[in-house]
């Protein structure tokens, strides 16, 4: 059981840092605070990335014993994973930390599409993490079905309830809207929003070339204290503007709002005009 103390959140320094931009738009109660950064490449993005990260676990393990990590897949967050792997002689308390998946292919963990074997090869593999803190989905299994029911159970021993979960979860967004493997056509946006579950097992539209998914719900992935979105490259222009700028609640990623803070760090090419 992770122990918690919530008071441990440094919301303040969101709030008065000059470099973050206060999405205007924000549609969400005035709980979570929502920024949005913008970087000229994924490189520099990268780097505040991993800067403000190690500075959110340092602050958060002065109030609390462990740091629940959830991290996304795909290729954006690699030089991330490896930027925080260079921290490994430093900065980070890995013994205190916790590494989750938000989704995950269902392929074995060798596979070259595994979510975990990027972060494996980027980051775990290069930081000295105790083995039982890290948390991969197990795709082992015989079935989605049934890594998904085992993946809940994970995630149910280590945190009280689905409504408090990560510390942070790592996001990234997909030209068709999609965030963690939540896809615009994984029902509709009430039944995203209302799922019961904690982790799904999502066929994936057939744009995609791994069909077989596994996922944590929006309302898991909304019970982390912080979301940090990823997002680069020319390819996420017309998805960034619709989930920033329009809203378009039929986008999962547009429907992230966790307990405290949304924080979207963006890159040049993939918001050429920001609005605000
Ligand atoms: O399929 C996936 O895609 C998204 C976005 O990936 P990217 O390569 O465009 O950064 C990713 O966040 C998710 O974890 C992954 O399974």
């Amino acid at each position: 059981m992770l122990v918690r103390a919530d008071g441990g959140l440094p919301p303040p320094r969101h709030r008065t840092d000059p470099a973050l931009v206060p999405n205007p738009r924000a549609r969400m109660p005035p709980s979570p605070s929502s920024a949005i950064r913008r970087f000229p490449d994924l490189e520099a993005l990268s780097r505040a990335a991993a800067r403000d990260l190690t500075a959110d676990i340092q602050e958060t393990l002065r109030a609390q014993d462990h740091y629940a990590l959830a991290l996304a897949g795909g290729s954006t967050p690699r030089r991330l994973y490896e930027l925080l792997a260079a921290e490994a002689e430093g900065a980070l308390p890995w013994s205190q930390i916790h590494l989750f998946w938000g989704d995950e292919r269902f392929v074995p963990l060798d596979h070259p599409d595994s979510n975990a074997r990027m972060a494996n090869d980027a980051l775990v593999e290069a930081v000295p993490i105790p083995p039982d803190q890290v948390h991969p989905m197990p795709t082992h299994l015989d079935s989605p079905d049934a890594a998904a029911a085992a993946y809940a159970e994970t995630l149910r021993h280590q945190f009280s309830d689905r409504s408090t979960t990560f510390d942070t979860v790592l996001l990234g967004l997909g030209g068709d809207g999609h965030t963690a493997s939540l896809f615009p056509e994984t029902g509709t946006p009430e039944q995203r929003r209302t799922d019961e579950a904690w982790v799904r097992p999502v066929t994936a539209p057939p744009r995609h070339e791994i069909p077989r998914r596994l996922t944590c719900t929006l309302p898991a992935l909304n019970g982390a204290r912080r979301a940090v979105f990823l997002v680069a490259g020319a390819r996420k222009e017309d998805a960034l503007a619709r989930v920033l700028d329009q809203e378009d609640s039929s986008l999962p990623a547009a429907q992230v709002a966790p307990r405290a803070a949304l924080l979207w760090y963006v890159d040049a090419a993939a918001r050429p005009h920001p609005s605000e």
